[in-house]
């Protein structure tokens, strides 16, 4: 086959089509054909899913689940077939099943933008109008989903002590991360697969990012391409790069300095992940789409399918990453290094020593070790710390913290500068906006908070960012874990709980 490509000349879809068996699997991807044969046991997603495609044109089922390099870095050059003459290509035809046309009724039942107040509400709509694989994507979380849920928890646990009588007329709620201008102390962080949700994936948070002058967070296993994302950038528009290490380190030797190359600022190395978390809701989407058979012989023949979309992207991660690489990684770049996903104050403090820029406190949205603590209980821990131990105050310029993790409000992130941090990372929210209401949705989101800040720095009576101190905050009980006070049901019964924006009788 390879003399067919090598001399350019396209391959026939006829002939694809007769490689259509598990004896032999031909597919065609973005306009090229790969003999798939011997890694459809490999592939975590499973066989069956492929087997689907045999013979013909996976593109479409491909694209949202993985970057757009995967089957060229996961297969050997002598499985790449060439191109395929697309006119001898037949058309997939894509069976509309009858969950989908209730979904697509949901989708035009969605309540106008104007109808949106908080990022919860997107959620909301988010739930009952995405592809149901990509709704167990991103809202999954490991385990019993404890952690996802302390994230938002942990925020109630601090409450405000605000100012009065200060001239609030003019409040500035921008501020600067890592030396760079943001219209807010928050960035659009890192999250896998932004395709599932939206066919233009990351490409929207990029968009609105630059409408709204804040730093998107580019993830390694995004949907579209690193360069699609950095050409879809405005001139000047400042982004990060978040890293998953690859065993194989000269990919990573060359994706950091492409990055580098390509005006990257910083660059965020992921280290909660050695291993992806199991996330159930994941799990369990991937199993409905197997047969049973299937799913036993995984069992027997030892490849564990069962991690849904995690798995098939993620097996490249580097489970031996450590601190003897920070060298190696001060030797390829010079964009500040920052560690992401650190959850006690003494990596915080070999973070400080080792010379980085800075950590993000954060369990991965939940979806790494279940009762981690939350990254605002560990920013209290890391600065109290810090502070003993290196003199240091926060925020602080040389050696930044960052938060992330179940911020839903203006609020959380304003409690977030008060105890120290430079500013907070928000995931969820962007995908659910983008998931339900494609670009318009991330710019509605970052229009609401923009009004929520303005709102809150007025009545906690601090003009600017830098006004709101650990005074303006009690966190004094941020990390009582104890069992909650019993309910007190005479008046819960009586509270008539907020009502979610909601779908017109659909
Ligand atoms: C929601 C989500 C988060 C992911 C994410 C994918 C999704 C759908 N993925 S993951 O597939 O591997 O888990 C990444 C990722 O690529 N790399 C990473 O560093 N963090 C990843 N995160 C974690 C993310 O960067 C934040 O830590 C987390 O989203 C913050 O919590 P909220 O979603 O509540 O804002």
């Amino acid at each position: 086959h390879t003399e067919m490509s090598n001399s350019g000349v396209s391959l026939s879809g006829k002939e694809v089509a007769k490689h259509n068996s598990r004896q032999s699997c031909w597919i065609i991807v973005h306009g090229k054909a790969y003999d798939v044969t011997e890694f459809l046991d490999d592939h975590p997603g499973g066989s069956k899913i492929i087997l689907k495609y045999a013979g013909k044109d996976a593109t479409q089922e491909y694209d949202p689940i993985h970057p757009p390099d995967a089957i060229t870095n996961n297969l050997p050059p002598e499985k790449h077939l060439g191109p395929v003459d697309p006119d001898t290509v037949e058309k997939v035809e894509v069976k509309i099943t009858d969950e989908e046309k209730a979904r697509q009724q949901r989708m035009s039942a969605r309540p106008s933008l104007d109808e949106i107040l908080n990022l919860h509400d997107f959620e909301a709509i988010a739930r009952q109008v995405m592809p149901e694989k990509a709704w167990a994507y991103y809202s999954s979380a490991a385990d019993d989903e404890i952690t996802i849920r302390e994230n938002h928890a942990a925020y109630h646990r601090i409450w405000f002590r605000p100012r009065i009588l200060r001239n609030v007329t003019k409040v500035d709620w921008s501020t600067t991360i890592l030396g760079h201008h943001s219209s807010m102390p928050l960035y659009i962080t890192a999250t896998a697969l932004g395709k599932l949700g939206h066919p233009d994936g990351e490409l929207n948070l990029t968009r609105a990012a630059a409408k709204h002058g804040v730093i998107q967070m580019i993830p390694t296993l995004a949907s579209c391409s690193f360069d699609e994302i950095m050409d879809a950038a405005q001139p000047g528009q400042v982004q990060f790069f978040q890293l998953y290490v690859n065993k194989d380190r000269n990919i990573t030797k060359r994706i950091v300095q492409h990055a580098e190359k390509r005006g990257i600022k910083g660059l965020f190395i992921t280290v909660d992940a050695p291993q992806l978390g199991r996330r159930e809701k994941d799990m369990r989407m991937k199993f409905e789409a197997e047969d049973p058979s299937e799913v036993s012989k995984a069992g027997s023949e030892g490849v564990d399918r069962s991690q849904g979309a995690a798995r098939a992207i993620s097996s490249f991660i580097d489970p031996g990453l450590e601190w003897a690489d920070i060298d190696w990684f001060k030797s390829i770049t010079k964009m500040p290094l920052i560690l992401k996903g650190v959850q006690c104050w003494e990596d915080a403090l070999m973070a400080y020593d080792a010379g980085l820029a800075g950590v993000v406190l954060s369990n991965h949205g939940g979806r790494q070790l279940d009762f981690a603590r939350s990254g605002i209980e560990v920013l209290v821990e890391v600065v109290a710390k810090l502070g003993e131990k290196r003199g240091l105050k926060f925020p602080n310029e040389k050696f930044q913290l960052f938060v992330d993790g179940g911020v839903r409000r203006a609020t959380d992130v304003l409690k977030a500068v008060a105890l120290g941090a430079t500013a907070v990372g928000v995931g969820r929210p962007f995908l659910y906006a983008f998931s339900s209401y494609g670009p318009e949705g991330v710019d509605k989101a970052l229009q609401i908070l923009h009004d929520e800040f303005e709102m809150n720095l007025r009545l906690l009576g601090a003009p600017t960012i830098k006004d709101v101190v650990p005074d303006m905050v009690d966190a004094s009980s941020i990390s009582s874990h104890g069992s909650a006070v019993p309910g007190d049901r005479l008046y819960d019964s009586n509270y008539e709980s907020m009502q979610h924006a909601r779908l017109r009788d659909a």
